[in-house]
This record gives C-alpha cells, sequence and structure tokens, in this order.
C-alpha cells in the first residue's frame, strides 16, 4: 500500500491484552481518507483501548495497525504523532496548572520547529477565540467545553492528517457538545480524517461516515450509520443513545 491508499487506518485482528484480560478480540475496521469513522460501545466494550493501540500507548498483543499505509509496528508514541496523528485522550488530560499558552507551546515542541509552532498558536488562537481571550489564565480554571477546544488544540498542533478523539462530549453542557460536534465537521471539512470513539451515539452517528459498535472486546456490528441507526437489535443491546 502506498499514501495514495483509500484509508488512512488499517486494523486488522487487533487484539489487546492487560494480563489475562482480553480487552480487545481480533477487530478489525478502517478510517478513510477524509472520512470520520464513529467507535461506538457501552462503557468497558474496548473503545479506548483500540484506541490507545493505535497511539501506541498500549502494546498490540496480536494483529496490525496500520496507518498512512505503514504497519506501526514498534513505532513509538511520539513518532506515531510525528507521523500526522493528533489525539484528544479521554478527559482531555490538559495540564490545569499551565496556562492556555503555555499547554499549547508544551504540545508544539515535539511536533514542529519554534517558528512552525508559534505560528500554529496564532492559528489556534484564532480558531478558538475563547483560547485567544483566555491565553495567560490557568488551563484548569477553563470550562469543561473550553478545556475540551484546548484538547483538540493541542491535537492540531501538529497539523495531523488523523485525529483520534476519545469521548470529545463527555461531561459537557449540550450546547457545548453542539460546539464540540461544529468543530468536528468543519475539521473534517478541512481534509482531516477523525477516529471517534463516543458514548452518544445518536450525534456520533450523524457526523460519521462508518460506524462500529464494539461490545466486550469484539465488534457487534459495523457499516454505514444509516443502516447501524435503523438496527434496532443492536441499538437496543449496545446503544444507550
Ligand atoms: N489498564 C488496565 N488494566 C486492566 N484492565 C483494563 C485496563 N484498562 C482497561 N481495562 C479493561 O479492559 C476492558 C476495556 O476497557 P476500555 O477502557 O478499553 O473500554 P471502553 O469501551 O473505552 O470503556 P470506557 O467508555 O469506560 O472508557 C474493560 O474490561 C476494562 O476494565
Amino acid at each position: 500500500m502506498t499514501g495514495q491508499s483509500d484509508t488512512v487506518l488499517d486494523v486488522e485482528a487487533l487484539d489487546v491484552r492487560y494480563g489475562p484480560v482480553r480487552a480487545v478480540r481480533g477487530i478489525s475496521f478502517g478510517v478513510a481518507r477524509g472520512g470520520i469513522t464513529a467507535l461506538l460501545g457501552a462503557n468497558g466494550a474496548g473503545k479506548s483501548s483500540t484506541l490507545m493501540a493505535i497511539a501506541g500507548v498500549v502494546p498490540v498483543a496480536s494483529g496490525r495497525v496500520s496507518l498512512f499505509g505503514k504497519p506501526t509496528a514498534k513505532t513509538t508514541p511520539d513518532a506515531i504523532v510525528r507521523s500526522g496523528v493528533g489525539i484528544c485522550p479521554e478527559g482531555r488530560r490538559i495540564f490545569a496548572s499551565l496556562s492556555v499558552e503555555e499547554n499549547l507551546i508544551v504540545a508544539g515542541t515535539a511536533v514542529a520547529t519554534p517558528q512552525v509552532a508559534a505560528t500554529r498558536r496564532e492559528e489556534m488562537m484564532e480558531r478558538f477565540p475563547i483560547l485567544g481571550e483566555r491565553r495567560r489564565q490557568l488551563a484548569g480554571l477553563l470550562s469543561g467545553g473550553e478545556q475540551q477546544m484546548l484538547a483538540v488544540a493541542r491535537a492540531l498542533m501538529g497539523a495531523p492528517k488523523l485525529l483520534l478523539m476519545d469521548e470529545p462530549s463527555l461531561g459537557l453542557a449540550p450546547q457545548m457538545v453542539d460546539t464540540i460536534f461544529s468543530i468536528i465537521e468543519e475539521l473534517q471539512r478541512e481534509g482531516i480524517s477523525i477516529l471517534l470513539v463516543e458514548q452518544n451515539a445518536a450525534l456520533a452517528l450523524e457526523v460519521a461516515n462508518h460506524a462500529v459498535v464494539m461490545a466486550n472486546g469484539e465488534i457487534a456490528g459495523q457499516g454505514a450509520p444509516a443502516d447501524l441507526a435503523g438496527d434496532t437489535l443492536l441499538k437496543s443491546a449496545y446503544l444507550a443513545a
């Protein structure tokens, strides 16, 4: 496969284990170039483990992950980020005791020259004006939604081609959830491919062009969002929203 392939991410027969726990069991799916794949399922289904294995943070026990047509075996998490992957982890994981700007400075050091990083920081302040207004405020004082924007801005500092987002709407007020989903759609329009782990299945199915439903570490179903949304059995069993 080459960089011209139709998919930016291919997961094949992936297994993730924590000691004796087989958290992910032989799952296969992909993210199309320029597409949004939604990864859905109940708590504990294995979504975060899948995302973290793709990011190189937890080991792949068996199977294969390929990014931009290349297998990632033995690739370190920072090399995966530098290859064009942005990560918005569950719980945002921003540095609460640093300012908004300092969070972006830290994020930029690993992925860009100082000059490019400074330009991108200013782009982020323009894209998310609230971050511009609060650039010198401690990130820990931002609202949940603003912290999520900062987490997205941080992930964008490396100008990623693929964004891995883990539950970006978790714990946010409804209006802020809409804002975050608008941002997701905007990023896709700009050509960024997205793997979106979400507990808000209804919203995720609206923005995705492919959806994967996980249950007990396996894939319970995958396909076009409209087909999954219409699958009452799958919906009632695995998608609470
Ligand atoms: N570090 C760990 N050590 C042992 N078991 C783990 C670890 N992390 C996750 N697990 C287990 O692996 C399984 C899958 O968890 P995972 O967090 O991937 O699911 P999830 O679908 O993302 O759920 P959530 O929405 O709650 O994050 C669960 O049974 C969980 O208890």
